[in-house]
């Protein structure tokens, strides 16, 4: 190590309270790694030195290849429903916990085969890592509760795809690994001290309150679908579409996991669907709180045995629990409209409902919709109603909207100007995948900031042409 690093002390607090979950586990080697992407702000709060991180022993340390000593990386079992379909082994396939670091899980993606890989390659490749690099980037900058990525790392492998592409492993951090699918292994096993080692590891990392509620794994799943449904909100608002919210991509902690066949709206659509794989339109924008009320669901049938010593004797009590989701991500949506809107807490929430019926049948950008708004609570409502096909439902609600008062100010501190649009993400990565990293650093950078609009910077405020949705399944 460089001597601006000192010794890294990575822990391994989920091999400790959940061996039979974990298979300890080593990074393939890298036959040349080259840094394509580095968060400074994520390395500074894991304590780790940037410049130490460009060495070629922290490029060892990000692609697991060296690990620090009394490390114990380990790959991670979890089952999952996709697509509502159970698969009961899935696991890091092609992943590994390095450990934890500063109250954080460090972990790679793309490092290599392990026991869970099936029929996989274990491998990952530049582009799709890239995006999880630069769209978990821009959903930390909006302020939504995410996973964070610490660097991507160019191997120097060649990844066999529908086409040969560059391999990259993905370095990431987040509050804990634990899905709703690590629940349903653990209960599948049948073994309930398992289970409860589970949820008791998640409250100590996730909610400690709940270990002393009468049903510390009912207060447990309350918080979960709480959490959840404040992060469904969120993507609604800012008009985020996960597209894979299977059961292993839905986190105990209520951070956004796994940016595979993500992108934003460009055109506010209810059936948006961007992934290739995604044929039924499960997980089309309109449709993510349903499928989250879907996971939560399942989450709470892995729970009942801790609910109640006889599983169906918990049933009804944690049905009581997620038929709160709905209400409450209808609240935290509502909430997060009125601070869109600029309005007052008394407001009428009606106003919120109205426009939401406007935008579905207008189709209009989703983004520079609302940052238009604010222009048009600054007096000037031409440039939303230049999105809008059906002028005088815009003009009687804009001018029930404009007589509340609304503050532009405060508006322009939650409506983005800068959201990573499908079409310069997807340019950024081509360009990043045959060697040129400037177009993804400047989309970056504008990414950092959403809020403070740049001048100059058309581009990236723009939507993509319309009708080019790109259709994308990122491996
Ligand atoms: N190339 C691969 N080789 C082996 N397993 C793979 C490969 N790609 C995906 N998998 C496995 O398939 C399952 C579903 O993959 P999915 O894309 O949801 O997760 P992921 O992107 O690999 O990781 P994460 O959810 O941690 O972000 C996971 O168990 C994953 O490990
Ligand atoms: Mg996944």
């Amino acid at each position: 190590m460089s001597s601006t690093q000192t010794a890294v002390h990575l822990g391994h607090r989920f091999l400790d309270a959940l061996p039979e979950l974990s298979v300890p586990w080593q990074a393939e080697g890298t036959p040349d790694p080259q840094l394509l992407a580095l968060d400074d702000e994520v390395a500074a709060g894991l304590g780790l030195d940037p410049a130490w991180l460009r060495s070629p022993s922290g490029l060892g340390f990000l692609t697991g290849t060296r690990v620090p000593d009394g490390a114990r990386p380990v790959a991670q079992g979890y089952a999952g429903h996709q697509f509502g379909n159970y698969s009961p082994r899935l696991g890091d396939g092609r992943a590994l916990l390095l450990g934890d670091l500063a109250g954080v899980d460090l972990h790679l993606k793309g490092s290599g085969r392990t026991p869970w890989s099936r029929g996989g390659d274990g491998l990952a490749v530049v582009g799709p890592m890239l995006r999880e690099f630069v769209v978990g980037t821009a959903m930390h900058a909006l302020g939504i509760p995410t996973t964070r990525s610490l660097a991507v790392v160019g191997t120097g492998r060649v990844v066999h795809r529908e086409t040969p592409q560059p391999g990259a492993v993905l370095a990431r951090t987040a509050a804990s690994h634990l899905r709703v699918g690590s629940f349903q292994l653990a209960r599948a096993a049948e073994d309930v001290d398992l289970l409860r080692r589970l949820a008791d590891h998640a409250i100590a990392l996730h909610v400690p309150a709940a270990a002393d509620a009468e049903v510390p794994a009912l207060a447990l799943y309350d918080h979960v679908v709480g959490v959840q449904a404040e992060l469904l909100a969120r993507w609604m608002l800012v008009g985020f579409v996960h597209g894979v919210m299977n059961t292993d991509n839905m986190t105990i902690s209520g951070e956004t996991i796994d940016y595979g066949p993500c992108a934003f709206l460009d055109a506010h659509d209810a059936d948006t669907v961007f992934s290739s794989i995604d044929s039924g339109g499960r997980y089309r924008y309109g449709n993510q709180p349903l499928a989250a009320q879907w996971n939560l669901a399942r989450f709470a049938e892995a729970l009942l045995p801790l609910v109640h010593e006889d599983p169906e004797q918990g049933i009804p009590a944690a049905v009581a629990v997620l038929e709160t989701f709905l209400p409450r991500y209808e609240a935290a949506w509502t909430a997060g409209m009125r601070a869109k809107l600029g309005l007052a807490e008394d407001a009428d929430p009606a106003l919120a409902t109205d426009l939401q019926a406007l935008l579905d049948a207008n189709h209009p950008d989703h983004t520079g919709f609302f940052r238009a708004l604010s222009t048009a609570a600054r007096g000037d409502v031409q440039p939303a109603r230049d999105l809008v096909l059906d002028l005088a439902a815009f003009d009687a609600w804009t001018t029930r909207w404009l007589a509340t008062g609304p503050d532009a100010d405060a508006m322009e501190r939650v409506n983005p100007v800068y959201v990573p649009r499908n079409h310069l993400v997807q340019e950024a990565l081509e360009a990043a995948t045959a060697g040129d990293l400037a177009p993804m650093d400047q989309l970056v950078d504008v990414l950092r900031h959403p809020f403070d609009e740049r001048p100059g910077q058309d581009r990236y405020a723009a939507p993509g042409p319309a009708g080019t949705y790109v259709t994308y399944c990122g491996t």
